[in-house]
């Protein structure tokens, strides 16, 4: 009986709509999938946008703190085929940010489906065309055949939780940095920041603007730059610089005026990596940090660094060193993953760690129809470059496909003409 009800239940309630899209499927309306979409759009092209969530840009929306701005200067985040307003400050704050995006999805007619979760995804040999499912939050579920499938969902689909030792049993409050909107509620608290990437620099940085008392744990090494370089940016100079230099000396030049700047961070317990700031990026995909105030604040001792994490005990942490600290609350500020092994069922393109195999430039397009925007770990201009490209390739093959399509037409018309 029970198992009766279940099967009226799945009849009822799951059964699964069938949908043929004309043009490409395009997962993630983030700004790499609304790139696309936008570009598509230029060349004519129809497309269909799919999100699991219920905005755009979702990232920004909703798993980001509140002071966020962007970190590197506005021309180098602004999407294709349409520049930020021209009173938006050098680097626009999350609400500009996310009010450029809005107007950009309208400006370009882009109505994703909301609320779908792309749950699975695969390339069909004998018909040619990919079979996209997805799930909605009422649990109903739909089908997407198409003949081009873009994965637009990001290198940041997915928190990293580490697996530290007491955390499940640790008393106090445990958030991820995408669940932290500011200090607020962390004000008088001694809190632990896991991290010590970009996020949980500036975390650490928020939770002492609210009084807070943070640590923040930095188990190996990292490279921190400042923000401007003799009032000129840091990542516009390196980007002018590897334009006449190899990679390797433009990273020891990055270092040379980084330590004119900062000084040695050493001694506050930052080590740098072996490998130079860009080349990390590049193999590991590891960002720098570019300081915006927290590097004064633990020379200040307001920030406290510390090594890594033995273990953690109800209101306690245990340091690798021995020593152990009282804790409130703690920040994972850890990191991202990509969510693409989950759902697009391909071993040819995408590598385990859900990124492309094939390193930039050519990370872009597979076979069969399959593209990928957004994760040569080159930010907002790597992905904007990624639109371009696929939103031509495409193109190209749909303006042929249209222009076969009329003359077969106006072929198949006159033999009917002539039948008569
Ligand atoms: C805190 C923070 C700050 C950053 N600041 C900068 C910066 O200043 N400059 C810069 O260049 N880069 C920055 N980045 C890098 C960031 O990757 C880009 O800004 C940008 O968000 C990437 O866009 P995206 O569309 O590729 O991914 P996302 O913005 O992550 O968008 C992906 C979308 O796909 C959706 N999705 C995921 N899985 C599925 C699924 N299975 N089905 C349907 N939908 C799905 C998600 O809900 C999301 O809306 C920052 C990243 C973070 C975390
Ligand atoms: N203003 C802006 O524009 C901002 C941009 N961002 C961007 O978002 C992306 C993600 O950044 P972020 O969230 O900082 O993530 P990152 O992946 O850059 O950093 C993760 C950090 O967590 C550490 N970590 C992971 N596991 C453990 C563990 N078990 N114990 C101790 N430390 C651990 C890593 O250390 P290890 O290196 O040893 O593995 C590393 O320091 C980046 O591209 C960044 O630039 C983020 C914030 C602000
Ligand atoms: O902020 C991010 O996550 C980015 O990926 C932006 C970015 C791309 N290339 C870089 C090199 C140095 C610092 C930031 C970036």
């Amino acid at each position: 009986m029970e198992n009766l009800l279940r099967l009226v239940d799945h009849e009822e309630f799951f059964s699964r709509r069938c949908i043929w899209v004309n043009g490409p499927v395009i997962v993630g309306a983030g700004p790499s999938g609304l790139a696309t979409a936008a570009c598509l759009r230029e060349q004519g092209v129809p497309f269909m946008v799919l999100e699991r969530e219920d905005c755009i840009a979702s990232l920004w929306q909703k798993r980001t703190y509140d002071r966020l701005k962007l970190h590197l200067p506005k021309q180098f985040c602004q999407l294709p085929k349409l520049p930020f307003p021209a009173d938006f400050p050098e680097y626009p704050s999350k609400k500009q940010f996310i009010q450029y995006l809005e107007s950009y999805a309208t400006k370009f007619e882009i109505n994703p489906r909301f609320n779908e979760c792309v749950q699975f995804a695969r390339y069909d040999e004998t018909s040619g065309l990919w079979r996209v499912k997805t799930k909605t939050s009422a649990s109903a579920e739909f089908e997407y055949i198409c003949r081009w499938l873009v994965v637009a969902t990001g290198e940041n689909a997915e928190c990293v939780v580490p697996d530290i030792d007491g955390l499940a049993d640790f008393k106090g409050d445990v958030i991820h940095a995408a669940d932290y909107k500011s200090g607020e509620k962390f004000r008088g608290k001694k809190v632990l920041v896991v991290g010590c990437g970009n996020s949980g620099m500036e975390l650490s940085l928020d939770l002492c603007n609210y009084n807070a008392s943070p640590s923040m744990v930095v188990r190996s090494s990292v490279h921190v730059l400042p923000r401007k370089i003799c009032r000129k940016s840091t990542f516009e100079l390196a980007v002018m610089l590897m334009k006449w230099l190899p990679l390797w000396l433009v990273d020891k030049l990055l270092l040379i005026l980084a330590w004119l700047v900062l000084g040695n961070i050493a001694k506050y317990g930052l080590k740098r990596p072996a490998e130079g700031p860009l080349q990390l990026k590049n193999s590991k995909g590891k960002t720098p940090v570019l300081d915006i105030g927290a590097l004064e604040k633990i020379r200040s001792g307001d920030i406290k660094v510390v090594p890594g994490i033995k273990k953690l005990n109800g209101f306690s942490v245990e340091l690798v060193n021995g020593e152990e600290h009282d804790v409130d609350a703690v920040v994972l500020a850890t990191g991202y993953r990509s969510n693409v092994p989950c759902w697009l069922q391909e071993g040819e393109f995408f590598s385990k760690n859900g990124f492309p195999k094939s390193p930039f430039p050519n990370g872009w397009k597979g076979n069969s129809g399959l593209y990928a925007v957004g994760f040569t770990r080159r930010g907002l201009s790597g992905a904007s470059s990624d639109a371009i490209r696929i939103a031509q390739d495409i193109g190209h093959v749909w303006k042929q496909d249209t222009k076969q399509k009329k003359k077969t037409t106006t072929a198949c018309h006159r033999r009917c003409i002539s039948q008569f």
